[in-house]
């Protein structure tokens, strides 16, 4: 039976605390102050600690550094969500705003000895395993590519929602599923949607869900995606491009578990992990208005920065090894080897498209060399500021040079209605071509 430690200096609200989780089968023990929770410790071992944020004698949150492994949720009535993430910042498990009812507290009482649960079986494995953490399908030996699949084991077996973050091509989306497919909702759906990749107009319809008659088209009532990830795991890539309305409808999805159709006045309840990339400067949207601050320090909670290829050098041979194989598989292609002088270009190439430029370049290179080994002129690894020079302006050429001369100052609606493509297209192409959007 899961034993919990009440801490509230409120008589009235402690009491009534401790008989509901009581009444739920727990075991429970109060205490009025930080001091009075010390002492109880001491004497005992708890699973869980529910702790009033302002206490007479400090901060309830203390007590979560002062007893690692135990976790803590923090009760809080002043309404700032950045005291609140100030305080999972220092390690709360969760915290809910006073006041609360008492399903609501239940509910995250339950997700939390669960999570705690999971966490120290997981723990427990990991030192079994040793200290290897493979992600699937991902390579790096790079430091920082270790410190990439350290977060994802630590993460994956709770229900945070994680922010991913680095330039384009990096394998947020790769970390994504990683997530999804350790974690305890492996089994349920991952929906993963990328926000850049939907008409801006029908955004929030296609991942809310709309009533019939909800707009001009909304023939029928349809489910968004959001709900379609219900039970399992949302995956918003490109975060920054949500709308103002979009955001705040998510924020709701965070806030209350609950969603709303476009169109509809009535709420539904969902429950879905959210993990979100981006490859822009969210801290610099904020600044400037186009992204919420409540969701932006939602999302903050935990992150993970993905490196760009061009400071993981060291694991360009394996990578370009690892993708070889990769597009001979895809191609139905005989395995072909690498020509040394082949790894030595693409050493000195900068690979703004990181993994994905370095994949499309490795699968154009297994078709042009028909069988033999791969040579540099395969690659054709021309540096992007070359390309559409010397009179051969393709259109693919032109595409590229417009796209760099006029993407730092115009949005990827404008460009793309400049190019008279849609922002779908525009994006595929990005891709096809491994041209990086800008930072920000
Ligand atoms: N470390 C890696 N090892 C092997 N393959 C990788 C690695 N990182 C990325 N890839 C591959 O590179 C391609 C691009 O990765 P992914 O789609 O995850 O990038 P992304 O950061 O989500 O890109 P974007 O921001 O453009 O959506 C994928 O095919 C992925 O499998």
């Amino acid at each position: 039976m899961n034993r919990i430690l009440v801490v509230e200096d409120e008589t009235v609200i402690r009491r009534a605390l401790v008989r509901l989780l009581e009444h739920e089968g727990y075991r429970v023990a109060e205490a009025g102050s930080l001091q009075e929770a010390r002492t109880h410790c001491g004497e005992a071992a708890f699973d869980l600690l529910i702790c009033d944020l302002r206490l007479p004698d400090g901060e309830g949150i203390r007590l979560a550094g002062e007893l690692p492994g135990v976790p803590v949720l923090i009760m809080t009535s002043y309404a700032s969500v950045r005291s609140a993430v100030d305080a999972m910042k220092q390690g709360a498990a969760d915290y809910i705003a006073k006041p609360f009812d008492h399903d609501e507290m239940l509910l995250c009482v339950a997700r939390i000895l669960k999570q705690h649960q999971l966490e120290k079986e997981n723990a427990q494995l990991q030192s079994e395993m040793g200290e290897v953490y493979p992600v699937d399908g991902m390579v790096g030996e790079a430091p920082a590519m270790r410190q990439v699949c350290r977060m994802v084991e630590k993460v994956s077996p709770t229900d945070i929602t994680v922010l991913i973050r680095g330039e384009s091509g990096t394998g947020k989306e790769l970390v994504a599923r990683a997530i999804h497919k350790k974690g305890p909702r492996a089994q349920a759906p991952l929906i993963s949607v990328n926000c850049a990749a939907i008409p801006e107009g029908l955004l929030e319809s296609e991942l809310f869900g709309h009533e019939k008659g909800a707009f001009t088209g909304a023939g029928q009532t349809r489910q968004g995606l959001v709900e379609a990830a219900d039970t399992g795991t949302l995956f918003l890539d490109e975060i920054g491009e949500l709308t103002p309305q979009a955001q705040s409808r998510l924020l709701r999805v965070l806030q209350d578990g609950e969603i709303r159709r476009v169109g509809s006045t009535q709420s539904r309840k969902v429950d879905v992990r959210l993990l979100a990339a981006t490859h822009r400067d969210l801290e610099s949207m904020v600044r400037e208005g186009a992204f919420r601050e409540d969701l932006y320090y939602r999302l903050k909670v935990m992150e993970i920065t993905l490196p760009p290829l061009r400071e993981r050098r060291e694991d360009l041979p394996q990578l370009a090894r690892f993708l070889l194989e990769k597009a001979c598989k895809r191609l139905k292609r005989n395995p072909v080897d690498l020509d040394p002088a082949a790894l030595q270009a693409m050493q000195a190439h900068s690979w703004p498209g990181n993994v994905r430029e370095l994949e499309n370049a490795i699968e154009r290179a297994v078709i042009l060399a028909d069988g033999e080994p791969i040579r540099p002129e395969h690659l054709a690894l021309t540096p992007a500021a070359e390309c559409g020079g010397e009179g051969r302006t393709s259109l693919e050429a032109y595409f590229r040079r417009f796209v760099l001369e006029n993407q730092g100052h115009m949005t990827e609606t404008e460009l793309a209605r400049r190019l008279g493509i849609s922002r779908k297209a525009l994006w595929e192409r990005r891709n096809r071509l491994g041209i990086p959007r800008p930072k920000g």
